[in-house]
């Protein structure tokens, strides 16, 4: 008994300490600080840490980030490609700083925000989705269960995303075998958060001579330059060809027509070379392909277990949208408030990114102590959204509390999914509106249960199931 108990408390602590669920020490930071943890650190250099698990406290921070936030550069990433200057003219707008990262903003993100583009993609986006939905049925086994969901979104997530970024199909829905480019890119997307878990998390060996780690790192990103290099050149390409051939017949989601297709707007950009826009393209990637594949896995996961929210969920899509074959447009989108309150709910309780950093130019009192100006601060919003102060019942999925007044109660600076402020993600729209078509057809079409025991969580770069989630799909 004795033994048991102590072996419980030994695994708990080791857990902790785990490089992979540094999300429950952050937690257990706050359960013995409080809203605030200013920690120093010695070894293997001396620096401080805050933490800080208010949300008024978060709304005053990102208030004084000034024009140009400085979130901390991922420093591996930042001695690797600058030290292969022809490679990348730029070591990219994630880690860029200053007034070199906004006049890159500046020049990117309109694109990528822009509703022309988004809603060019529409229709693909629908077709991807389609195509899902009968790899699903090919992924089922004789029970009609799906043994490990998120393998499966992370296909569908890959084949949006380069869809997007690359202008191109990559056959990783497909029934008989994924593209040689998809496999690969896929390996090397998983590859690349692995490492960067070990390279920002761990101790910074790195910096000494190549680990294990950040060789993996390097290989991985490698691939991903190799594989999307080839269809940047491709549309390049395509833009000469066009220049030297007349106009053809455009309708109004034709991604020739290049005005509508972001990989050639980026291109046609004055200020953005073939090189920045490879980088960028890439970027773009890896931003999007393990984000979006786990908050939709953690998404339909809530749905299987809370089978009345599934169900008025699905009321709301008959209503709006009618069944899963009718392709999902721009008024559907505006019309679905309960899809976007489960969406919402499921960041709530699985956000995948659950801290933003940030480093202020200037000190800040905050939660009565002063801060010193360029100490990195974690904005733990994570913890936040899953602590009773703030949310009622934390751990229970409830859409009910993102809708009508029952909203007021939360503060807005409590859920930060995609960041907030000049800084936010670029790829926010992008991402939600592939969630809000795969949900909707996927739950059109499909009754999910849940066959899951409980669902666990690791932290590898983001937050990700650490058991299989398993899920059973009945045709409705
Ligand atoms: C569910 C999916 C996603 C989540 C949860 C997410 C979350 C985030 C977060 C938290 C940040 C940091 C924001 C900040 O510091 O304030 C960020 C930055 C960024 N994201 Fe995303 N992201 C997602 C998908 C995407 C996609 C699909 C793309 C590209 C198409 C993308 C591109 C970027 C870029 C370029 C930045 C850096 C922006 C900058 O530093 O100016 N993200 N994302």
């Amino acid at each position: 008994m004795i033994i048991s108990k102590l072996s419980q408390v030994l695994s708990k602590s080791f857990n902790r300490l785990s490089l992979f669920k540094l999300h429950e020490a952050i937690e257990a930071k706050h359960d013995k600080y409080g809203s605030i943890r200013v920690e120093e650190k010695y070894w293997p250099v001396r620096r401080t840490i805050v933490y800080v698990f208010n949300p008024s406290d978060i709304e005053k921070i990102l208030r004084a980030q000034g024009k140009f936030p400085y979130r901390p550069a991922n420093e591996f990433l930042v001695k690797y490609r600058s030290s292969l200057p022809d490679r990348y003219p730029t070591i990219g707008i994630g880690n860029l700083q200053g007034d070199k990262w906004f006049s890159q903003r500046q020049l990117i993100a309109p694109i990528l925000l822009s509703s022309g583009v988004l809603n060019s993609y529409l229709p693909h986006l629908n077709v991807i989705t389609d195509d899902f939905i009968t790899y699903l049925g090919f992924q089922q086994n004789q029970q009609g269960s799906i043994n490990d969901l998120l393998t499966c979104t992370d296909q569908f997530s890959l084949e949006s995303i380069a869809m997007i970024c690359l202008n191109t199909r990559l056959g990783c829905l497909s029934t008989i075998e994924p593209s040689e480019d998809g496999k690969r890119l896929i390996r090397a997307s998983k590859n690349l958060f692995k490492s960067f878990q070990i390279l920002y998390h761990g101790i910074q060996w790195w910096k000494f001579w190549p680990t294990p780690s950040y060789k993996m790192f390097v290989a991985a990103e490698e691939e991903i330059y190799n594989v999307s290099g080839k269809y940047v050149d491709r549309a390049l390409n395509e833009l000469k060809n066009d220049d030297q051939n007349s106009c053809h017949e455009k309708d109004d989601y034709d991604l020739n027509d290049d005005s509508k297709c972001l990989l050639k707007t980026l291109l046609k950009t004055k200020g953005l070379d073939r090189n920045t826009v490879r980088t960028t393209a890439m970027d773009f990637m890896v931003g999007g392909i393990n984000t979006v594949s786990t908050s939709l896995c953690f998404l339909l996961h809530h749905l299987s277990v809370n089978h009345e929210i599934q169900e008025k969920l699905f009321q709301e899509l008959v209503q709006v949208i009618g069944n899963s074959q009718v392709d999902v447009n721009e008024t559907h989108l505006s019309r679905l408030p309960y899809l976007k309150a489960c969406l919402k709910e499921s960041f709530r309780l699985t956000t995948v990114i659950p801290n933003l950093v940030r480093i202020l130019p200037d000190s800040i009192s905050l939660s009565g102590q002063t801060i010193p100006a360029g100490v990195p601060i974690m904005l733990s919003f994570g913890v936040i959204c899953k602590h009773p102060d703030y949310f009622d019942e934390p751990e229970t999925f409830r859409p009910e509390r993102w809708l009508g007044d029952a909203r007021r109660a939360i503060h807005p600076f409590s859920l930060l999914t995609f960041g907030l402020g000049n800084r936010m993600c670029a790829g926010r729209r992008m991402s939600e509106i592939e969630l809000y078509i795969a949900t909707a057809k996927i739950i059109l079409k499909y009754k999910l249960l849940s066959e899951t025991p409980k669902l666990l969580l690791k932290q590898d770069f983001i937050i990700i199931p650490e058991n299989q989630i398993k899920i059973r799909l009945e045709p409705r």
